[in-house]
């Protein structure tokens, strides 16, 4: 691990460990340290410009006093960048009951989440210091995404990193499905050899009805042709097909349509139960269903009830209502009512939410997420955030050694603007950007010429705004 950060005391008296806990929520500083040894993984330069060698390194405070609290065994990829930049890291291999996440929450300006962790209001009112949230996957279900805005807490994710991981996977389990392959393998694990080829089919020339066709749809799209397999598509946008794929208009049409159906849709109110016995009753009789979205969108119950029926030729579930939160012995009725029945089902194949799980993936998704997060700390950056305006600003270089960067997340009400820029207006705003997302905006604004005796005043009047969220001065 790289040498701390110097932990300067500023020349007013305060430290920045004090302000972060007595200055309301926020990351106002007063403090001068900066991480000189601290390395910036990424090319921090924004809009896409040239590398600035002689970019300024923003911090919050001393890098030592950020507390990153990571669950889920975030990859190393992830957690060595962030220990990079001097912050104090703390992670867990698997996510925390409630009560214990609510302790360990409070202390936190970073956390880094998978699937399982459930970031509620009821969770995150207690999360009084936190900045910002990094899921280490696609998903961000699992956050309340609006409590979060509305409370300063910018959320980012990796949007596409385990992509090509779920599309391969449901290439695999389509042949393993069309040749039985789970059902032959668990007779040969129990010493039964049974050789048939009744109902196992190649899977050229078949129909596969793909529903949700974002990054993992149309990457799947692609692969599957590649197989000889025809390709449709239902999703809600209109969307351009890869090769030869055509989009059908209706789910109804995709499920009279296809001997495969795939769901690749987000987790969201009109997804619940996308798939219950009408729509199951709507597929090809011998039909085959996957699921590696998330585990509301089917019906379960439904789909073992078709299967008992003979109605559907094979399942594979990679997701499910309710996921343990570590690994073990967990999978039972406890966890899902009709997790026994389940399991007696025949040629359905049951996986423990991997669809994203390959080292490729995870330490791309470590990487990008965990830059993101440093970005957003040091820089106050929020491009690719998917619960605040994207913001962001050229850097400051070392020749402008009396600026400062102000944020200032704030509602999105009338007049603001005007009071904001009263405060900032004593001194020359350099550069200024301002978004708002919703009924949250986000201001970013560089400041040339400030002492350091005059940014706690900065802080304050801008912290005394009606309309502040969170007020963070970086320099
Ligand atoms: N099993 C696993 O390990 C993984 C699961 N996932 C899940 O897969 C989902 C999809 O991932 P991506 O393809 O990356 O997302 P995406 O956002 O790129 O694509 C989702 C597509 O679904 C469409 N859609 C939304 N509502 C719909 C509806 N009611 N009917 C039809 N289409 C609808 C959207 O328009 C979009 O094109 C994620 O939200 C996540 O929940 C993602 C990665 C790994
Ligand atoms: O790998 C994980 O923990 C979750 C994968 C997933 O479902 C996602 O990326 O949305």
């Amino acid at each position: 691990m790289p040498t701390a950060a110097r932990d300067i005391p500023s020349p007013n008296g305060f430290h920045p460990g004090d302000l972060a806990r007595t200055v309301s929520s926020s990351f106002g500083t007063l403090d001068l340290s900066t991480s000189p040894t601290a390395t910036f993984h990424s090319p921090n330069n924004s809009f896409g410009g040239p590398p600035r060698t002689s970019a300024k390194q923003l911090k919050p405070f001393a890098t030592s006093d950020i507390k990153v609290l990571l669950l889920e065994n975030v990859n190393q990829t992830g957690q060595t960048i962030l220990k990079g930049q001097g912050y104090q890291v703390e992670a867990h291999k698997s996510s925390l009951p409630e009560d214990q996440l609510i302790e360990k929450i409070r202390d936190a300006h970073v956390i880094g989440i998978r699937s399982k962790t459930k970031l509620t209001a009821n969770v995150l009112k207690h999360a009084k210091n936190l900045i910002v949230v990094g899921c280490f996957c696609i998903g961000t279900n699992q956050v309340d995404l609006k409590f979060a805005a509305e409370n300063g807490i910018a959320v980012f994710n990796s949007p596409f990193s385990n992509s090509r991981s779920v599309a391969e996977l449901m290439i695999g389990e389509i042949i393993c499905l069309a040749r039985q392959i789970g059902d032959r393998s668990n007779e040969m694990h129990q010493g039964s050899w049974s050789k048939v080829s009744n109902g196992c089919w190649e899977v050229r020339g078949k129909t596969l009805g793909i529903v949700g066709y974002g990054h993992v749809g149309s990457q799947l799209s692609v692969l599957a042709e590649a197989m000889g397999m025809k390709v449709i598509y239902y999703d809600v946008v209109n969307l351009m097909g890869m090769g030869t794929a055509g989009q059908v208009p209706t789910l109804e049409a995709l499920l009279n349509g296809a001997d495969f159906v795939t769901l690749h849709v987000p987790e969201l109110p009109e997804t619940k139960d996308l798939i219950g016995e009408k729509q199951i009753s709507q597929m090809r009789n011998g039909a085959y269903l996957l699921n590696a979205s998330r585990g509301s969108v089917v019906d379960i119950p439904a789909l073992i009830k078709a299967l008992q029926a003979g109605k559907l030729g094979g399942a594979a579930l990679d997701v499910y209502p309710n996921e343990p939160g570590a690994n073990g012995p967990t999978f039972n009725a406890e966890l899902n009512d009709f997790t026994e029945d389940l399991r007696k089902c025949k040629n359905i194949l049951l996986t423990p939410h991997i669809g994203g799980s390959t080292e490729e993936a995870q330490s791309a998704i470590g990487v990008e997420v965990a830059d993101a997060l440093v970005k957003y700390v040091n820089y106050g950056t929020t491009i690719g955030a998917v619960n605040m305006p994207e913001v962001s600003l050229r850097n400051l270089t070392q020749d402008e050694p009396n600026h400062v960067r102000v944020v200032y997340i704030h509602k999105n009400v009338p007049g603001v603007l005007r009071k904001v820029n009263e405060v900032l207006g004593d001194h020359n705003v350099d550069k200024q950007m301002t978004d708002s997302r919703g009924e949250v905006a986000y201001l970013m604004a560089d400041i040339s010429n400030v002492n350091t005796s005059e940014i706690k005043n900065l802080y304050q009047n801008l912290e005394d705004l009606g309309s502040r969220i969170r007020t963070r001065v970086l320099y």
